[in-house]
């Protein structure tokens, strides 16, 4: 290793390479295609009032509340009935005073009309799906107060109110929301898009049948999901051999195709340590910190490269620690914060290396809650780390934590 850093030196050596992600571009997509956690860059206006027009809540009928004011049990109040509003085009006829029309959920309420009585309130009792024009008149055996069951224009949201904001990850009741009020298109964040090359001669792709002395390829697959999960985008996905004419050709075609690159494996002190041997102008560094002590950041063919360490555990937290905060911010996303929590138990470890234990909240997750070690130190146990909720911070000069100490988690 040509140098020693520790995590924080690192963490702004490795944002300082990638800073070129920070403005990225947009794009426009339908909401009629894949716009599920799409991170929206601006902010969506309501172009119209919502609801657009005044349109009744109820099944009923409109009235002048005046009219029905006296209206209670044992002095019912009959109007004569004008006409059938439904909810389809068109614009009623005002209501004369003294009158009531039938009218359906959603349908434009009369002008002169302040009330809706729905029909469980009326001698109809239930309009029971019955198109019947006949009807000419109507008892109603309750009053209603002005505006009840009257859907204002803009009580849902007034027109050029913000619906939805910048940096929603869109959902679908965002969608809904940019349904109603007629916005087909929303403008996106251009994900990240980053390559991912598994080095490893013993690798095999999970669905693939390991001969002797292989292994299945843990990384790949995972460095995928946390990517997606940050807001990036898998542009490339290889797995090479130890043999660094291979290596060095897969990451130029990931420089290529991808804004960043990302490689595990061979970058220790073995026998063959191809990402080093493929990558001569990348920093190779030991950073005080386990697992993921070995690191690597440069440029392969222009782009930015950051070579994680091969062992499973170590390329998923080298991920957390150095890299998902700066793809979540590319993509508008918050950071996922460290909180304080209480350690369950006592661990010790090793003097001058920041280690980060893997922890499962004990009780309710949260800042201040009580948090356990899973599993040990080893950077192979990825049994362990699924099991975890969290990574917890224990600082290079500590030696040991004591039952009830209180550390920094790092959400997984
Ligand atoms: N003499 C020394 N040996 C090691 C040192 C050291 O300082 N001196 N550092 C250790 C540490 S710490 C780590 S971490 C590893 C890093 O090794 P490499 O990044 O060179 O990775 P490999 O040797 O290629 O693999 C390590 C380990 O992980 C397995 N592996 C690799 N890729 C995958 C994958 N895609 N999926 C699942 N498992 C993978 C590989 O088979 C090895 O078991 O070096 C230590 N050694
Ligand atoms: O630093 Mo390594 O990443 O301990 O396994």
């Amino acid at each position: 290793m040509s140098e020693r850093v520790d995590v924080e030196q690192h963490r702004a050596d490795v944002a300082e390479l990638l800073a070129e992600l920070a403005d990225r571009p947009t794009e426009e997509v339908s909401i009629h295609r894949e716009v599920l956690g799409r991170v929206l860059a601006r902010d969506v206006v309501a172009p119209v009032p919502l609801p657009r027009f005044r349109n009744s809540q109820m099944d009923g009928f409109a009235v002048r509340a005046a009219d029905v004011a006296s209206a209670g049990p044992g002095t019912p109040v009959t109007l004569p009935v004008a006409g059938d509003v439904a909810a389809a085009p068109g614009e009623p006829a005002a209501l004369e005073p003294g009158t009531a029309v039938r009218i359906m959920t959603g349908a434009p309420v009369p002008a002169g009309a302040d009330a809706v009585v729905p029909v469980e309130d009326t001698d109809h009792v239930t309009f029971n799906g019955v198109h019947d024009d006949s009807v000419t008149k109507v008892e109603v055996l309750r009053g209603r107060d002005a505006g009840e069951f009257v859907r204002e224009p803009g009580s849902d949201v007034p027109e050029g109110a913000v619906v939805l904001r910048a940096g929603t990850v869109l959902a679908p009741h965002h969608v809904a929301a940019a349904a109603a009020c007629g916005i087909a298109r929303l403008t996106v964040r251009v994900p990240v898009s980053v390559a991912i090359v598994s080095t490893g001669s013993e690798l095999v792709a999970p669905d693939g049948e390991p001969g002797p002395g292989q292994i299945w390829d843990a990384n790949g697959p995972a460095l995928a999901a946390a990517v997606r999960a940050a807001g990036g985008r898998v542009g490339l996905r290889l797995t090479v051999p130890d043999e660094p004419e291979i290596v060095r050709m897969g990451l130029e075609r990931a420089a290529a195709l991808c804004d960043v690159v990302l490689t595990t494996g061979g970058v220790s002190q073995g026998a063959y340590e191809v990402v080093k041997e493929a990558l001569p102008d990348v920093t190779f560094r030991s950073v005080a910190m386990q697992p993921g002590g070995p690191q690597g950041l440069g440029r392969v063919a222009g782009k930015p490269v950051l070579t994680f360490p091969g062992n499973p555990v170590s390329a998923q937290v080298s991920f957390v620690v150095f890299l998902r905060d700066i793809l979540r911010q590319a993509s508008s996303l918050p950071p996922v914060e460290p909180v304080p929590a209480v350690l369950d138990a006592a661990v010790g470890s090793p003097d001058g290396k920041r280690q980060l234990l893997r922890g499962r909240w004990v009780a309710d997750a949260g800042a201040g809650a009580r948090v356990a070690v899973v599993g040990g130190p080893g950077s192979h146990l990825v049994a362990s780390m699924a099991a975890a909720d969290v990574l917890i911070d224990v600082p290079a000069a500590t030696t040991t934590l004591s039952d009830g100490a209180e550390v920094t988690v790092w959400p997984l």
